[in-house]
């Protein structure tokens, strides 16, 4: 059967992971990856043998560069059957008339709101609703741990209501430009902050509401989580079921910060060390007065990377049983070793 021909539109933290997780499955191929700047991200991509393509404004400035363009953007898009929108939040919008001029599926980011198609995707939640679809926005990387996590514990015990306080990276590792660099800032002051409500994006009866407050770290978010369940479990009850799952990780060996599990991922030799999984501190998980509490990270660069391609595989009907895409995408990148 042919490969099918991804194009990822916007190349940086998460699009340039998208493009390599694709390069990995036997079932889809990327065509293209678009940038409008000649920097290293762009020489590293014609290193890695992709071809780029650019705004017509732009070619100049690669032709002086020495970086060869394979055409612009809008050419890109014509020769995919899906485009993965990696631009930045708000930007992605921008580009749905030319997605929809094409006639291509499109599959947009977390940075733009829900309302940019009608279907909000997790693998594990709700994958057969994007089955066949054209337009499908794979939730931001907190809602994404957060549906991981919430989605299972439902499914067994029922869940009666989530709070959440999420204390967010103020940047990725690579972005000199933001802070804060010494405060805490509400992220937003005024409550909830878009997770929850995203989370109902997917499991719209879930009793939700969320916080958040910006830290000056680059590393990981984490989620301080309480949740009422509607059966009774133990702790060990919910070890066993996180344990269970394809894409949780039980943090234990001593670690007790996000800068350490980064530390994991590199010791695991891992690609940019990518912890693609929720990581659960296992030690937390516990149950107190009936409810569970337990803290987990999240690698913002790369947790929602595995759910993009299996998003790839529902809306191109490549496979209808999530669990079998999720355990195909996971053994082509790695996920779970
Ligand atoms: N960085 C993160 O932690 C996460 C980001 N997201 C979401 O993923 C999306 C992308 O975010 P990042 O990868 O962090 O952004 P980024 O800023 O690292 O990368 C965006 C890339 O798109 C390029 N670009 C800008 N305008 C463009 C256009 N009109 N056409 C083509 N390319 C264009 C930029 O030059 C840059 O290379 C956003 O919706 C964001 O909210 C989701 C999960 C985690
Ligand atoms: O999707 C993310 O966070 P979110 O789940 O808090 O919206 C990413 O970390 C991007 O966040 P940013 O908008 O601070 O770059």
């Amino acid at each position: 059967m042919a490969k099918v021909k991804v194009a990822v539109n916007g190349y940086g933290t998460i699009g340039k992971r998208v493009a390599d997780a694709v390069a990995l499955q036997d079932d889809m191929e990327v065509i293209g990856i678009s940038k409008t700047k000649p920097n290293f991200e762009a020489q590293v991509a014609a290193l890695k043998g992709y071809d780029i393509y650019v705004p017509e404004t732009s070619k100049e400035a690669f032709a002086k560069a020495g970086l060869k363009v394979a055409g612009t953007i809008e050419e890109m898009i014509e020769k995919a059957d899906i485009v993965v929108d990696c631009t930045p939040g708000k930007i992605g919008v921008t580009n749905k008339a030319l997605y929809e001029k094409a006639g291509v599926k499109a599959i947009w980011q977390g940075g733009e709101s829900k309302d940019v198609c009608p279907i909000s995707f997790n693998a594990e939640a709700n994958y057969d609703q994007a089955y066949g679809a054209d337009f499908v926005r794979v939730v931001s990387c907190n809602t994404t741990g957060l549906c991981r996590a919430i989605f299972p514990l439902d499914q067994k015990y029922g869940v009666e209501k989530v709070r959440v306080t999420i204390v967010r990276r103020a940047g990725d590792p690579g972005d000199i430009k933001t802070g804060p660099i010494d405060a805490l800032v509400l992220d937003p002051v005024k409550l909830p902050s878009h997770h929850g409500p995203d989370v109902k994006t997917i499991m719209p009866h879930i009793n939700i509401t969320s916080a958040a407050i910006k830290a000056p770290t680059t590393f990981m978010h984490l989620h301080v989580l309480n949740i009422k369940l509607k059966k009774d479990c133990t702790a060990d009850d919910v070890k066993k079921l996180f344990q269970s799952r394809p894409r949780i990780k039980l943090i234990d060996g001593g670690i007790s910060s996000t800068a350490e599990i980064i530390e994991f991922g590199r010791d695991l030799g891992r690609s940019r060390n990518d912890m693609w999984e929720s990581c659960v501190f296992k030690d937390s998980v516990s149950i107190d007065d009936g409810e569970l509490y337990f803290f987990q990270a999240i690698h913002q660069e790369s947790d929602v990377v595995p759910e993009n391609v299996d998003a790839i595989r529902s809306m191109m009907k490549l496979e209808m049983d999530n669990l079998k895409s999720i355990e195909k995408t996971n053994k082509a990148m790695g996920i779970g070793l």
